[in-house]
C-alpha cells in the first residue's frame, strides 16, 4: 500500500492541521495577577502600516498573482471554522472556477483590510467565525476582532461614541461573505459573525449573499449545505460565471497535498509548535516568556494524577449483539458492559515558563492518540512501515496548489503524525465519502459510499450516529485503494459503548469509544502508577518524561474584585473545578484576615459516596470556616441516591430566598459552570421563578432582571455542550 501511496501521488492527509485538545480549568490556590487584555487604544489610529508583527496580508495576497480570487479569513479554535473555510475554497474551485486562499487571522496583519481596496483587485472575502465562551472571538481572531471593532472587543458595536473608523469608512469598497459557527445552547449565539458582520457594514463593505449561521447544537453540516448553494449563487452572480454543475463524482479526485517520502532524518518528533520545533530546553532557557500560546505551548511537567471517583460506573446492555470487546477498561458479563467511570484531579507545574493566570482562566491540554488507535488506523490504511519519514508537498495537479500550505509540522513520521498531529478519531464527514468512493474498486462498495455521500439521512443512521472514524470506514470497506485527505477536529471526552453497524454484511459488533484527552491524561496517570509501559505514551525524546504541552486561555469568569460581594456558584460534576479554586482564593483572603462575604457552592453528582468531587478537601473547609469568619456554604444535590432525582436547580429553588438577598439587596454574583444544554438552562429558568417569586416580578421582568446581572457582569457562566 506504502507504494502505491509513492507510485500515484495521493495525500494520505491534508489540510487540517489538528492537534487535539481538551479545556480543562486552571484553579489554584495562589493565583497570580493575568495580563493584561490586550485591548487596542480607545482612539486606534486609521490606516496603521505594519504595526505588528506578524506578515503582510497584502504582500501574501499579492504574492498569489491573481486579479480575480476568493480570500477566505477563519477565527477557528477546534478546526471546525477552519475546514469550512478550506471546503468552500474547493468548492469554489471546482464549481465557479475562480482560485482562492485561506487565511489565518492571526498569521497576518489584518489592518491591512482597510487598503485592500485601493489595490483594485477583483477580490471577494469571506469569514468563517467561530464564538467562545459568552460571546467571545476565537484565540487566533481576537487580535482581528479587538481591531475591527475598535476596541471595543467583546460586546456590540460602538455606540455614538467618536469612531474614526466608521466616520471613514474603512473598509468601503470591500465585498465579503460570512459563516458564523456557534451553539443555540450558549447565550451569545453566533455572536461573532453577527457583529463582525454589522461592524463591516457599517464600515462600508458591502455583504455578498446571506449571512450563514450554522448550529452545533443541532447540525452545523446541515446548516452549512443548506447556505452553500445560496453562497454559491450568490458569489456567480458577484464574479459574473455561471455555476458549473456537472457531477464532480465522474471527476477524479485530485488531492490538495501529495506526500514526499524524505532521505533524513524527522525534523518534528511530536513537539507541538508551528515553524520550528521547540526544544523543551529552549523553552526555558531562551526566556521566551510571553510566547506561550496555542500555537507554541509550554512543555509543562505533569506533577500529581489522583483519581477521583469510588466504585462508580455505567453499564451498557446489548442482548442482541455478540459482546467480543478487547479494552483493558472494560469488563464484559454476557450480555452487558461495565465501563468504570473515572474523573481524575491532575496538576500541572508552569514550572520557570512566566506563565500568567487567574483562577477562572482555562488550560488547554493536547493529548496525542493511543498507539491502538494508530496502528488500526495504520491497518486500515494498509501502512506497514509508520517509521518512514514523509513531508506533505503542494500538489501541482491540484489549481489550488499555490495557495496551500501545509500545516503538518514536517519532516516527521508517518507515525508521529497519526499520533501527535492529527485527530484520527474524529467522525467521518459525508463529503469525505464521496472521496472515498472515488477509490473504492469493488462496485457494490462504491456505490454504497455513492449512496451514503448523496443521502443525509442514510449518512445520518450509518455514519454519524455510529461514530465511525477514517479508520473505521477503510476497514469496513476494504476496496477503498488510497485514502482520504482531511481529518479534522474533536475532543471527547467520554467513554462509552454502542452498537457499530458493518454496512456491507449487516453483521454488528460493539465498540467502545474513548474521548482523546482525557483517555490520554489517564494513560499518564496509569503510567506513573506502573500500570502500562512508556510505549503507551511516546512522547519527542528531548522532552522529558512527563512534560506536556499546556496553554492557558484567559477568560471572564472572574471572583468580584471586593471580597465582601456574596456568590452564588452552581456547578454540578467536574463544573465544580474553577469553584474550587474561587472558594480556596477567597478562604486564603479570609485566612489573610480580611474580611469575605458568603461563598455559597451548589454542587451536584449521582451518589455521595462514589462521584462527589474533592469531597474531603470541601468537609475539611467547612469544618474550618467558622475559625475565619466566612460563610461557606456547599449545598449538595445527589441525584441517584433518593428514590426521585434531585438536581442542583432543585436546590437553588429550596434557597430562593437567600439567592435573591445576595443577589439582589447585596448586590452579589452569580456563577453556573458545566452542562450547556439542560443544567444551566433549568438553573436559569430557577432563578427566574425566584425573581417572580420572591421579587414579585413578572415574566418579563424577570427575564430582564437577569439580562441585566448578565449586562453588569454579576451572571456569569462557563458552560458548554
Ligand atoms: C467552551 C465552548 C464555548 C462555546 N461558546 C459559544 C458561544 O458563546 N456561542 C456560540 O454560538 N457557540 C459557542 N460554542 C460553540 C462553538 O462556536 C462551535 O462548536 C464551533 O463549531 C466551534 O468552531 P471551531 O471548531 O472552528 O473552533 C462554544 C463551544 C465551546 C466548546
Amino acid at each position: 500500500m506504502l507504494e502505491k501511496f509513492d507510485t500515484l501521488d495521493i495525500a494520505l492527509l491534508s489540510s487540517v492541521f489538528v492537534a487535539t485538545f481538551g479545556y480543562l480549568w486552571y484553579s489554584s490556590q495562589d493565583s497570580k495577577p493575568a495580563p493584561k487584555p490586550a485591548t487596542a487604544a480607545a482612539n486606534t489610529p486609521i490606516k496603521m502600516k505594519y504595526v505588528s508583527a506578524k506578515d503582510s496580508l497584502i504582500e501574501k495576497l499579492e504574492s498569489l498573482g491573481h486579479e480575480r480570487m476568493v480570500v477566505l479569513f477563519f477565527g477557528s479554535q477546534t478546526g471546525t471554522a477552519e475546514d469550512l473555510a478550506t471546503r468552500t475554497m474547493k468548492t469554489i474551485s471546482n464549481k465557479l472556477h475562480i482560485p482562492g486562499v485561506v487565511i489565518d487571522t492571526d498569521e497576518y496583519n489584518m489592518e491591512e483590510l482597510a487598503e485592500l481596496n485601493d489595490l483594485g483587485k477583483d477580490w471577494l472575502y469571506g469569514f468563517f467565525m467561530a464564538t467562545y465562551g459568552e460571546g467571545e472571538p476565537t484565540d487566533n481572531s481576537a487580535d482581528f476582532y479587538s481591531w475591527i471593532m475598535d476596541g471595543n472587543g467583546i460586546g456590540s458595536d460602538k455606540g455614538d461614541q467618536e469612531d474614526h473608523m466608521t466616520e471613514e469608512q474603512i473598509c468601503k469598497g470591500l465585498n465579503y461573505f460570512i459563516f458564523g459557527l456557534g451553539n443555540k445552547t450558549y447565550e451569545h449565539f453566533n455572536a461573532i459573525a453577527r457583529r463582525l458582520d454589522a461592524r463591516l457594514t457599517k464600515l462600508g463593505a458591502e455583504r455578498v449573499g446571506p449571512r450563514g449561521e450554522g448550529d452545533d447544537d443541532d447540525s452545523m453540516e446541515g446548516d452549512y449545505l443548506k447556505w452553500e448553494p445560496q453562497i454559491l449563487s450568490a458569489i456567480s452572480e458577484y464574479f459574473g460565471v455561471a455555476v458549473d454543475n456537472t457531477s464532480q463524482k465522474s471527476k477524479p479526485h485530485v488531492p490538495l497535498f501529495k506526500i514526499e517520502y524524505v532521505d533524513s532524518e524527522p525534523k518534528f518528533k511530536g513537539e507541538l509548535s508551528s515553524g520550528q520545533p521547540r526544544s523543551w530546553n529552549n523553552n526555558v532557557e531562551n526566556n521566551a516568556k510571553s510566547s506561550y500560546d496555542i500555537k507554541h505551548p509550554y512543555y509543562s511537567k505533569f506533577v500529581v494524577s489522583e483519581p477521583l471517583f469510588k466504585n462508580a460506573s455505567d453499564s451498557f446492555r446489548f442482548p442482541e449483539h455478540a459482546v467480543n470487546i478487547n479494552h483493558s477498561k472494560v469488563q464484559v458479563n454476557d450480555d452487558h458492559l461495565t465501563i468504570p467511570r473515572q474523573c481524575y484531579h491532575i496538576e500541572f507545574d508552569l514550572g520557570s515558563s512566566g506563565i500568567k493566570y487567574k483562577t477562572g482562566d482555562h488550560i488547554g491540554v493536547y493529548g496525542n492518540n493511543s498507539v491502538e488507535s494508530v496502528e488500526y488506523l495504520a491497518k486500515g490504511l494498509r501502512i506497514d512501515d509508520l517509521d518512514k519519514v514523509v513531508k506533505l508537498a503542494p500538489n501541482p495537479d491540484n489549481a489550488l496548489s499555490s495557495s496551500a500550505k501545509s500545516n503538518l509540522p514536517a519532516p516527521c513520521t508517518i507515525r508521529t503524525a497519526l499520533t501527535n498531529y492529527l485527530d484520527i478519531n474524529a467522525i467521518t464527514k459525508q463529503h469525505h465519502l464521496e472521496i472515498f468512493a472515488k477509490y473504492a474498486k469493488d462496485p457494490a462498495e462504491k456505490k454504497l459510499l455513492e449512496e451514503l455521500s448523496d443521502n443525509r439521512e442514510k449518512y445520518v443512521a450509518e455514519v454519524e450516529t455510529q461514530q465511525k472514524t477514517l479508520a473505521d470506514i477503510l476497514h469496513e470497506f476494504p476496496s477503498i485503494e488510497e485514502s482520504p485527505n482531511i481529518v479534522s477536529v474533536t475532543a471527547v471526552v467520554v467513554r462509552y459503548a454502542l452498537p457499530h453497524r458493518h454496512l456491507n454484511n449487516g453483521s454488528k459488533k460493539v465498540v467502545v469509544k474513548d474521548g482523546l484527552v482525557t483517555s490520554f491524561l489517564e494513560r499518564i496517570h496509569d503510567h506513573k502508577e506502573g500500570k502500562i509501559d512508556s510505549r503507551a505514551i511516546p512522547a519527542p525524546e528531548h522532552i522529558p518524561n512527563f512534560h506536556f504541552p499546556v496553554y492557558i486561555r484567559s477568560s471572564n469568569f472572574r471572583l468580584p474584585k471586593n471580597l465582601e460581594t456574596p456568590v452564588v456558584m452552581v456547578g454540578p460534576g467536574t463544573g465544580v473545578a474553577p469553584f474550587r479554586g474561587f472558594i480556596r482564593e477567597r478562604f486564603l483572603h479570609a485566612q489573610e484576615g480580611e474580611k469575605v462575604g458568603p461563598t455559597w457552592l451548589f454542587y451536584g453528582c449521582r451518589n455521595a459516596d462514589s462521584d462527589y468531587l474533592y469531597k474531603n478537601e470541601f468537609e475539611q473547609l467547612l469544618k474550618e470556616a467558622a475559625d475565619y469568619d466566612i460563610d461557606l456554604k456547599i449545598i449538595t444535590a445527589f441525584s441517584r441516591d433518593t428514590e426521585k432525582k434531585v438536581y442542583v436547580q432543585h436546590r437553588v429553588k429550596e434557597h430562593a430566598n437567600d439567592i435573591w438577598n445576595f443577589l439582589e439587596i447585596q448586590s452579589g454574583n452569580f456563577y453556573i459552570c458545566g452542562d450547556a444544554k439542560n443544567m444551566a438552562h433549568d438553573v436559569n429558568k430557577e432563578l427566574e421563578n425566584i425573581a417572580i417569586s420572591v421579587g414579585g416580578m413578572n415574566e418579563d421582568g424577570s427575564k430582564n432582571w437577569i439580562k441585566k446581572l448578565r449586562t453588569q457582569g454579576r451572571y456569569l457562566e462557563d458552560v458548554w455542550s
